[in-house]
């Protein structure tokens, strides 16, 4: 009879990767010693049944144990189809890549808890395997360590050892970090980022690509009924998708309109994330990055890194490691783009300080706790209960709408924010590119964010959460972190007084109106006068069209276009800026050229 088989269980989460990841070069590492402490390793993914909805992977006739997975303010289903589709690519690449090392992965649908009961059940008694460790990464938020605390329960009372990684996928170490107690965080980014400069020195080494993995224990426990995991990819998306209603049940949800370009075409997985980075070198779009970060069309504006990043598909540092090479003119890539081998510059160091932004995020989370999550933010804004109006499906603050009847004008209002007719161009623009591709650029995201939060004074929370379903670059710190942000209730020093006017600044990042007739195709035929104001100032709210040209483009009567939920009073000054009349929105100091206000100034001079 051969020996014992003693298996290592290492739950993957959102470290999809098989270089720079510290548990795989670890596993890697004592593989190689002779006195091997297990034999086997067993990785495991699990979508996660409070975050995804998984009734879509039971057995025929069965039905899924678990509630709906649901948000908590807005009911939303948590994991739309785009999300949905691209962790299933990037789960799908990671099992192919681990399968190529000697290893596998086993798909598990549950909660964590469930799966590892489960795992460890299935392996008690047995003469031929035993567990002798359960290995994960940590993440932040509750959810997530409530799963890592049960998960590590679970394992100790098995006898086997737990261990929690920290997944060094981010910018700055954590052991490099000038604290370790996270409540010594400043609450003002600025400060943390002296703390930690210069940047370009920050980053630890990356580690490497593990060449050969122990083998699957021969005894694998199945996954537990009523479900049953699909053996393809299409399989998987298609199990994911199943319960998700056509168009998630969205009233007049928005089409795709003709000849519009998603900026993010890209699969999940880390070879795709990595053929971006080199891409973004090769073609010069790193280099450029500073001048072109507050683009809202196309691919190349920005990196697109974010949603491979949240998975773990890539680490920041290797993105870093990237960049050096590139800077000290060693690379493979970049080689005839500008500023190959020239040092650091303006794009590079851009794209640096956007990921100690993302560091700076989930340190706060991992500082302020579950008040990620609460409406008054972790400034413990105490009036927030009464400054934001409630969800309409849940009574998530203390604040009607202005007729009293909160839940139907604001199940209204919410409605036609999601499905992009609020009657302002650049949020519309936004909004159904969101839901159609999954991404939107962060210019249009802050606009968006500040739009529902301030001008229409709705909780917040709900657009976190219509975020989270529909983002493919989802990610808890950076989404719930900025969401807050935005709202004056976060760790923007300037607070409430911030409020973007999403007029002026459609006139200063979409000077000719592209990016919102590209999504509003409503709009593209909007004529051209011989005073381009008007018809921009129509593009950018459509109750500002004369009437011929409302009657003309069959708007009369349209209600997005009559009745926007929200007027804001801008008009252009002689000198083609914009001049505030009046109401919140137009915070613009009149200011000419395209100055901005500072109540628009944003990220740039976000601190
Ligand atoms: C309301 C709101 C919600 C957001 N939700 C998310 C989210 O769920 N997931 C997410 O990754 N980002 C989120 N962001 C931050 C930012 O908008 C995206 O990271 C960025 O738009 C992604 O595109 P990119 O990769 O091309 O970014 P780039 O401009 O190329 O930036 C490079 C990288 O830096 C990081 N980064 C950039 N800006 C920020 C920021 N403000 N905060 C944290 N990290 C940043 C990202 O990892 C990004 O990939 C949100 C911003 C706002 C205002």
């Amino acid at each position: 009879m051969s020996p014992k088989a003693k298996v290592l269980i290492y739950l993957l989460r959102r470290d999809l990767r098989l270089a720079d990841n510290p548990v795989l070069h670890e596993i890697s590492r004592i593989n190689q010693q002779s006195q091997k402490a297990f034999t086997h390793v067993l990785p495991v993914y699990t979508f996660s049944a409070n975050q995804v909805e998984v009734s879509g992977f039971t057995t025929e006739g069965s039905k899924s144990p678990y509630k709906e997975a649901r948000s908590a303010v807005g009911g939303f289903w948590r994991c739309g189809r785009l999300r949905a589709k691209f962790v299933a690519e990037s789960v799908w690449e990671l099992k192919t890549d681990l399968e190529k090392a000697g290893s596998g992965l086993e798909i598990r649908v549950g909660t964590v808890n469930d799966v590892v009961e489960s795992l460890l059940e299935g392996y008690r008694n047995r003469d031929d395997a035993e567990v002798q460790a359960l290995w994960m990464t940590s993440e932040e938020g509750w959810e997530e360590k409530a799963e890592e605390e049960s998960a590590r329960s679970l394992t100790e009372e098995s006898g086997a050892q737990f261990k929690l990684w920290p997944d060094e996928k981010y910018f700055i170490d954590d052991r490099d970090l000038p604290f370790q107690d996270p409540t010594q965080l400043s609450d003002v980014f600025t400060n943390f980022r002296k703390t930690v400069e210069p940047l370009r020195a920050g980053p630890r080494k990356q580690l490497p690509k593990p060449d050969s993995l122990p083998s699957l224990p021969e005894h694998i426990p199945p996954q537990a009924a009523p479900f049953e995991i699909p053996t393809a990819l299409d399989g998987l998306i298609r199990a994911l998708w199943k319960p998700l209603p056509e168009n998630l049940a969205v009233p007049q949800a928005p089409k795709w309109p003709e000849g519009a370009k998603s900026a993010f075409p890209f699969e999940g997985g880390s070879q795709a994330a990595h053929e971006r980075v080199q891409h973004l070198l090769d073609s010069g779009a790193m280099t450029a990055y500073k001048d072109t970060r507050n683009g809202l069309l196309g691919e190349d504006f920005s990196t697109k890194l974010s949603a491979w990043l949240a998975l773990g598909s890539v680490s920041s540092r290797q993105i870093h490691w990237y960049m050096m090479d590139f800077e000290d003119g060693k690379g493979n890539f970049g080689k005839d783009a500008p500023g190959y081998g020239q040092g650091e510059n303006k794009g590079t160091s851009g794209v640096r300080f956007e990921l100690l932004w993302r560091d700076y995020m989930r340190l706060c989370t991992k500082k302020f706790g579950t008040s990620l999550f609460f409406v008054g933010g972790y400034r413990g804004d105490k009036d927030a209960k009464f400054k934001f109006i409630s969800s309409p499906v849940t009574r998530s603050t203390e604040k009607k709408n202005v007729k009293g009847s909160n839940d139907a004008d604001t199940k209204e209002a919410v409605e036609r924010f999601i499905n992009g007719r609020t009657g302002i161009g650049l949020i519309d623009a936004s909004n159904r590119e969101l839901f159609l591709t999954g991404y939107t650029s962060n210019r249009a995201r802050q606009n968006v964010a500040s739009f529902l939060a301030k001008h229409l004074g709705i909780d917040w929370r709900i657009g976190a959460e219509w975020y989270e379903t529909n983002l493919v670059d989802y990610d808890l710190s950076s989404n719930w972190g900025n969401w807050q942000y935005v709202a004056g209730v976060g760790n923007d020093p300037r607070g409430d007084a911030r409020v973007f006017n999403p007029v002026k600044q459609a006139l200063d990042y979409d000077p000719q109106g592209e990016y919102i007739k590209m999504w509003v195709p409503e709009l593209r035929d909007v004529g051209k006068k011989e005073k381009g104001a008007e018809n921009l100032m129509g593009i950018y709210q459509a109750w500002r069209l004369p009437e011929e040209e409302k009657a003309r483009l069959n708007l009369k009567g349209v209600q997005w276009v009559e009745h926007p939920l929200k007027r804001i009073e801008f008009s252009m000054n002689r000198r083609g800026g914009g001049s505030k009349r009046g109401g919140r929105g137009g915070r613009s100091r009149g200011r000419g050229g395209r100055g901005r206000s500072s109540s628009d100034r944003s990220r740039g001079g976000r601190e």
